[in-house]
């Protein structure tokens, strides 16, 4: 079999990415189906039923992008061409390219008067590698940015995330809020029930936050008992507001409310030209006046 294997760049590319040629996401439900009618074409014996149960465990972490042509080869379309691309964002990842817009594009010659089982072979043999690694750099990389106690993301996780939304303030000019949350006298809570009660008030803390959260905010744990969320709001009216939703619901929470648990909350919003450092900063000098100031209270930058 012929394959080559391109390096894919939609920006350099342009006329090649025509929107006619371009992968685009495919819905969860379009993709099940998609799955479904792959299952009950092939004999899972000769190509594995593993490689499907990838297939559907990565589209959890990648947008798997299928193009026209593959399409018209699985649905076995009719079409002129003899080239079939898939592109996997994700294996561009894997591959040690940037991020988007780069990715991996794959294309091969199509057979004339091949079988739809020989090519759907040919997929199997070409994406099982690239799927293994993907679902197994899914797993490292839940460990690697996931708090196993809470499961909000680790201090990896907000690094990530933090460093996109200042690249993209700066690039767009969109502000974008900043909370920095701890616990006031948490020790004590260790010292006086144990410390699998105080893991029970850290993840009662954690499910507050996020539940206090809009779907497109996002809460980490820092550290210890030290919280941080991002949240998609422009001014310092929103973070304030923010921050005493999450602070109304650990007061109302009935095991935190039993244990007495207050948190202190730093606020800093981006401003131009910050960095990651003097955000974080500022709403650190908050957190730090909030706790000097007596604790239990919100503190703005
Ligand atoms: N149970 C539990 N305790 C933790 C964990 N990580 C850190 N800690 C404890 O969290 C406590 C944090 O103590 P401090 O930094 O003194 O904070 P605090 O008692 O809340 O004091 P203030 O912040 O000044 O109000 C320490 O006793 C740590 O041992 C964890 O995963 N589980």
């Amino acid at each position: 079999m012929d394959f080559t294997t391109t390096i894919y760049d939609s920006t350099v590319h342009d006329n090649y990415y025509a929107p006619a040629d371009a992968g685009s996401p495919i819905p969860a439900t379009q993709l099940n189906a998609f799955i479904n009618q792959l299952l009950s074409t092939i004999d899972l014996d000769t190509l594995g039923a593993v490689y499907f149960r990838q297939l559907s465990q990565i589209t959890g972490v990648a947008s798997l992008c299928i193009t026209d042509y593959a399409r018209q080869l699985v649905f076995g379309e009719h079409t002129h061409s003899r080239s079939v691309g898939i592109e996997l964002p994700l294996v561009g990842r894997l591959s040690g390219l940037p991020d988007q817009p780069k990715s991996v594009y794959y294309t091969f010659n199509k057979e004339p008067g091949s079988s739809v089982r020989a090519r759907l072979a040919q997929l199997h043999q070409l994406f099982t590698p690239q799927l293994r690694h993907a679902v197994e750099y899914a797993r490292l990389r839940t460990l690697a940015t996931k708090d196993s106690l809470t499961g909000l993301g680790n201090r990896n996780g907000f690094n990530d995330a933090y460093s996109r939304l200042i690249c993209r303030a700066q690039r767009h000019m969109q502000s974008f809020g900043l909370l920095v949350i701890d616990l006031d006298n948490f020790k004590a809570i260790n010292d006086s029930r144990g410390h699998r009660e105080g893991d029970s008030v850290l993840i009662d803390v954690a499910s507050q936050i996020s539940q206090s959260l809009r779907g497109e905010d996002e809460a980490f744990r820092f550290g210890g008992d030290e919280f941080c969320c991002l949240l998609d709001c422009q001014s310092g009216e929103h973070l304030k507001a923010a921050a005493i939703r999450l602070r109304e619901r650990i007061r109302t929470s009935a095991l935190l409310s039993r244990h007495n648990v207050t948190v202190s909350v730093g606020g800093a919003n981006y401003r131009d030209n910050d960095d990651m450092n003097a955000l974080f900063d500022r709403a650190d000098k908050a957190l730090y006046k909030a706790k000097a100031g007596g604790k239990n209270a919100y503190q703005a930058a």
